[in-house]
């Protein structure tokens, strides 16, 4: 039986930069080169970033990305690894000419595809279109790229390995079904992915690579992207699963790895040139040597829930931040839980001296308002200031003659005049630290608390928030360090201290009650009567699903945010604004 080498390198790369990812390629080959891989896979679009969303649709960007894949080949060679086989995903067009006839009404006729190039001797030696293109929830492959209708083998160390990327792995029925079927069983199935974090999703791929894996009768490499990409973080956390569900390999989940294992796999036909359903170029014919020792490294367990959200967190805000040019974030501190959780996620993310934090009182504001924000502040080294923002609030109330309402929110809006007056000097991103439930309800004012770059917790329900904000100082509080979030700011009653006495309870549901729906109307697009067979009564349902439904056009304002839930709002969830349909009560 061959015994193969194989590097997956899960790495970081940035849209639109395609030099800096071919660097980060070619770095990432010569660390699985130097570990002695015979055969590395990199990402899907790894040299162009994911997603490049109508980026595919431009002729100069598919000429840039083509031409970057056969510089890689290149360098690749010339450092001397030019035996090694790369799998690497990038965009490029007309591969699978079959796939020019899909119906793309009312784009140009490029016909670009989602692509793996396979890479040896200085050469792209293959070249394979995905066949199965996404188009729920954040996907829009069909929008934007074309389908694959042949499959790609490649033949390394005598070992015939079936080439696919990402959502070819997920269609049932789909290629893996053509591969149980193929007249000759490939000895490795190697996905190149970039699949998004949600909850609980490595649960969802082990189960996916597991069920793959018993269909074809192979083994399931599947290499995954890692960092923040605007709404999305991709996890990496890549995997090798057995036929018979044995997690062969797994890598650490949202750092940049590359994970080199070796694999005993049955050898595989090795005859070249095109088949019915695929082609197949032969690298190796022969088995060859055998690596010296056996590596297997231990398979990197996945971590606890909230451990895990919380570090989808720091990297999406992360990599939102450096890779738009911001060393430094400014947030008001208001002493409460979510710009607390906020600023601990910044400062976990980009250090204390990058993060600056704003308390602005006003005459409602709480003596603990204060004194909260300055002692996060304390026990977290944030570059902290006080602007007390009264006179300017006092100067629309009078100027304008601002009562009730008005005069509640012009607070709200006079602290985003400050944080954008600050941003325009000194330069930092702005954060909004709105929560989903929020979100949801509308609960915040618009070119108020609203504003701002980025918008860390807008995925994050608030009961979620506080488990967040528990887990981070219980873990702190585990390693003998300081617990980074004061008590008091977790403990309090939430209030947006807009007049006096003022509690969230006033005008929103209980947390708890209020997220139980908010997660089965948003999240599970469940009806009247599924929310109420839930366990919430009929007047709750009403009142949460008509303020979600109001909030839609306050919701296309928010900045993005991280995306952790099976459902975000944004491009995952998109409803139109001017929208009178009302779900149906149960009792109607
Ligand atoms: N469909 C639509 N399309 C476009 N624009 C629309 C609109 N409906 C209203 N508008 C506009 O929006 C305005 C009303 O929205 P907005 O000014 O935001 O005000 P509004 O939503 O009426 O009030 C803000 C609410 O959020 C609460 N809040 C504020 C700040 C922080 C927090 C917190 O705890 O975090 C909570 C506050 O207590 C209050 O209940 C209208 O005056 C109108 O100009
Ligand atoms: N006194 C304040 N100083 C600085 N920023 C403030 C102040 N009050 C509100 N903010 C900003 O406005 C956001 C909205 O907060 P608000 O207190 O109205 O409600 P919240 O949703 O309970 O948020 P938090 O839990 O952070 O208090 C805060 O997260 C904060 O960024
Ligand atoms: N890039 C892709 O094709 C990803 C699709 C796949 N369903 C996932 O969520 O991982």
């Amino acid at each position: 039986m061959p015994r193969l080498r194989l590097a997956l390198a899960q790495v970081d790369t940035v849209v639109g930069d395609l030099a800096a990812n071919v660097a980060r390629a070619r770095a990432a080959v010569a660390e699985a080169a130097a570990a002695g891989a015979d055969l590395v896979a990199l990402p899907e679009m790894c040299v162009t970033g994911y997603p490049v969303e109508d980026l595919a649709l431009r002729p100069s960007f598919v000429a840039a990305s083509r031409q970057a894949v056969a510089d890689l080949a290149r360098v690749v060679a010339e450092d001397g690894h030019g035996d090694v086989v790369v799998v690497v995903g990038y965009l490029d067009q007309d591969v699978d000419a079959a796939g020019r006839d899909v119906q793309r009404t009312g784009l140009p006729s490029l016909a670009s595809q989602n692509c793996a190039a396979v890479l040896h001797g200085g050469e792209v030696v293959a070249r394979y279109a995905k066949n199965h293109l996404p188009n729920s929830g954040v996907f829009d492959e069909q929008r934007i790229f074309a389908p694959g209708t042949h499959g790609q083998r490649v033949v390394v160390r005598g070992v015939d390995v079936a080439v696919l990327v990402c959502e070819d792995l997920w269609r049932d029925g789909g290629v893996t079904a053509q591969l149980a079927e193929a007249e000759h069983d490939p000895g490795l199935v190697l996905v190149v992915n970039a699949s998004p974090y949600e909850q609980g999703k490595h649960r969802v791929r082990y189960d996916l690579c597991r069920s793959r894996a018993a269909e074809t009768g192979c083994t399931v490499a599947y290499v995954n992207l890692v960092g923040g990409q605007d709404e999305l973080v991709f996890d990496g956390q890549s995997l090798v699963v057995a036929p018979d569900g044995e997690v062969l390999a797994r890598a650490p989940q949202f750092v940049e790895h590359v994970l080199v294992v070796d694999l005993d796999l049955p050898a595989g036909a090795t005859d070249e040139g095109p088949g019915r359903l695929y082609d197949r170029v032969v690298v190796h014919a022969d088995a060859g040597p055998e690596p010296q020792g056996r590596l297997r490294p231990v398979p990197v367990e996945p971590v606890e829930e909230c451990e895990e959200v919380y570090r989808a967190l720091v990297l999406g805000l992360r990599d939102y931040a450096r890779k738009n040019g911001f060393t430094d974030v400014v947030l008001g501190l208001s002493g409460g839980i979510d710009s607390a959780l906020v600023a601990t996620l910044a400062v976990d993310a980009l250090g204390a001296e990058h993060v600056h934090t704003v308390a602005m009182p006003t005459r409602y504001s709480s003596e603990h308002s204060l004194s909260d924000a300055a002692e996060l502040a304390h026990r977290q080294g944030t570059r902290h200031r006080v602007v007390p923002v009264q006179p300017m609030v006092d100067a629309f109330v009078d100027g304008l003659g601002l009562a009730g309402l008005a005069e509640e929110n012009v607070q709200a809006r006079v602290r985003g005049v400050v944080l954008m007056g600050i941003s325009n000097s000194e330069g930092q991103l702005v954060l909004a630290p709105g929560n989903k439930s929020e979100l949801a309800t509308g609960y915040s004012t618009v070119y108020g608390d609203a504003v701002g770059g980025f918008a860390p917790i807008k995925d994050v329900v608030k009961t979620l928030v506080w488990r967040l904000a528990r887990w981070r100082n219980a873990d702190a509080l585990s390693r003998g360090e300081q617990a980074p979030i004061p008590e008091s700011s977790i403990d309090k009653a939430p209030s947006a201290e807009l007049r006096p006495g003022q509690v969230d309870s006033d005008s929103l549901p209980d947390y708890e009650l209020l997220d139980a729906v908010v997660d089965g109307y948003v999240v599970g697009d469940l009806g009247h009567a599924d929310l109420v067979a839930r366990g919430a009564s009929e007047e709750l349902v009403d009142r949460v699903v008509r303020m979600v439904d109001r909030a839609e056009w306050k919701r296309r304002q928010y900045p993005p945010g991280t995306k952790v839930s099976a459902k975000a709002f944004g491009r995952d969830r998109r409803l139109p604004v001017t929208n009178r349909w009302v779900e149906p009560a149960a009792r109607d």
